[in-house]
């Protein structure tokens, strides 16, 4: 007998060498390894192309692997979906809303299809859903008369019906203005507070990036890097950049040169500070920036500027791979 049970269960959702190759013999998802802690917020972030959906449609046992594994909340998908997926709520491609239904109604009749809910208060699930994320003042209108955006909040709304312990959301920015972004965060933030482990995926890596406590990039189907988003931004050499008087500069860059930081330069453009000042930068390491300031103080150097500039996670990626983030394979 298999076992049915994934030993380490402090992830809510783990693959194994998870891959998909298409008929056309194209390889979208290769070999993935997927670690999403409990309680995290994971980025799922790449190109368009990468592979994202293909790999959450495997997940939500949407679509079939080639090979691999995968498990949600410790039971390996497909052969468990019965009894996980209602702990799971899902944002993914086309969700199958009536076009001549409401907001509300079309959430009622989800409702009314799931097993585990109390029909007696199905109305006021559905209300505060809509509430949730934002559509409340247009519960009654048609679907077909949706926005992109609206569409979209409804989507959520769906997956929201019911506490979840983990909620996948697939490009849930997707057709939402800026404010309507900025709320999609504010909602996964929520979401993570009350408990939930929530796998976001995105192509726009700046939307996500600020919520996420972890991050998995994918490019080519694979997973390029997965970790703790701090640790993989931290990992990059920050940059520091320390502005003197001019006449100062051959003494600081000894001081940083003193320090063990290395690469120090002479930054040549013009300065805000005007023509009296000097602009050094190095690269940081592991020193703590207030160990420089203390340092150049104590040699006797005037500091007009000093600034840290830590790689965000597009800056990363584009060193890992070469490419801009968002492209088209
Ligand atoms: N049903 C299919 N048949 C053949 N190829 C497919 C199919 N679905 C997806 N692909 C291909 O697999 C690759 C990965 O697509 P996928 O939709 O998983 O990427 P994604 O990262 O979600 O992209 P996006 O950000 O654009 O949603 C793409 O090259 C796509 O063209």
């Amino acid at each position: 007998m298999t076992s049915t049970h994934d030993a380490d269960g402090d992830l809510a959702v783990r693959t194994a060498g998870l891959t998909k190759r298409f008929r056309s013999g194209q390889v979208a998802v290769d070999g993935l390894d997927l670690a999403v802690p409990r309680g995290a917020v994971y980025g799922f972030l790449g190109p368009n192309g990468s592979g994202k959906t293909t790999t959450i449609r495997m997940l939500l046992g949407l679509a079939h692997p080639t090979a691999g594994r995968a498990w949600l909340l410790g039971s390996p998908m497909p052969d468990a979906a019965a009894r996980v997926l209602p702990r799971v709520g899902a944002l993914v491609e086309g969700p199958a809303f009536h076009p001549y239904l409401s907001g509300r109604a079309n959430l009622a009749r989800l409702d009314a299809g799931d097993a585990t809910a109390d029909p007696r208060t199905s109305r006021r699930r559905a209300d505060a859903a809509l509430d949730r994320v934002g559509l409340s003042a247009a519960a009654t209108k048609p679907y077909r008369q949706y926005s992109l955006g609206m569409k979209q909040r409804l989507g959520l709304a769906a997956a929201l019906l019911q506490p979840r312990d983990l909620l996948v959301l697939d490009e849930p920015t997707n057709g939402l203005d800026p404010q309507g972004t900025r709320e999609v965060r504010h909602l996964v933030r929520e979401l993570a507070d009350g408990g939930a482990t929530v796998l976001v995926s995105s192509h726009l890596l700046a939307e996500i990036e600020q919520v996420c406590t972890h991050v998995g990039i994918m490019s080519r189907g694979r997973l390029l890097l997965q970790g703790e988003r701090a640790a993989l931004t931290e990992r990059e050499a920050a940059r520091l950049a320390v502005t003197t008087r001019a006449g100062q500069a051959d003494a600081a860059a000894e001081v940083l040169r003193g320090l063990g930081l290395a690469d120090v330069a002479r930054d040549g453009r013009a300065l805000p500070g005007g023509a009296g000042t000097a602009r050094l930068t190095a690269a940081l390491g592991p020193t703590p920036p207030e160990k420089v300031s203390a340092a150049l103080v104590h040699a006797g150097v005037d500091l007009v500027g000093l600034e840290v500039d830590r790689p965000s996670l597009e800056q990363v990626f584009v060193e890992l791979t070469g490419e801009g983030f968002d492209v088209a394979r």
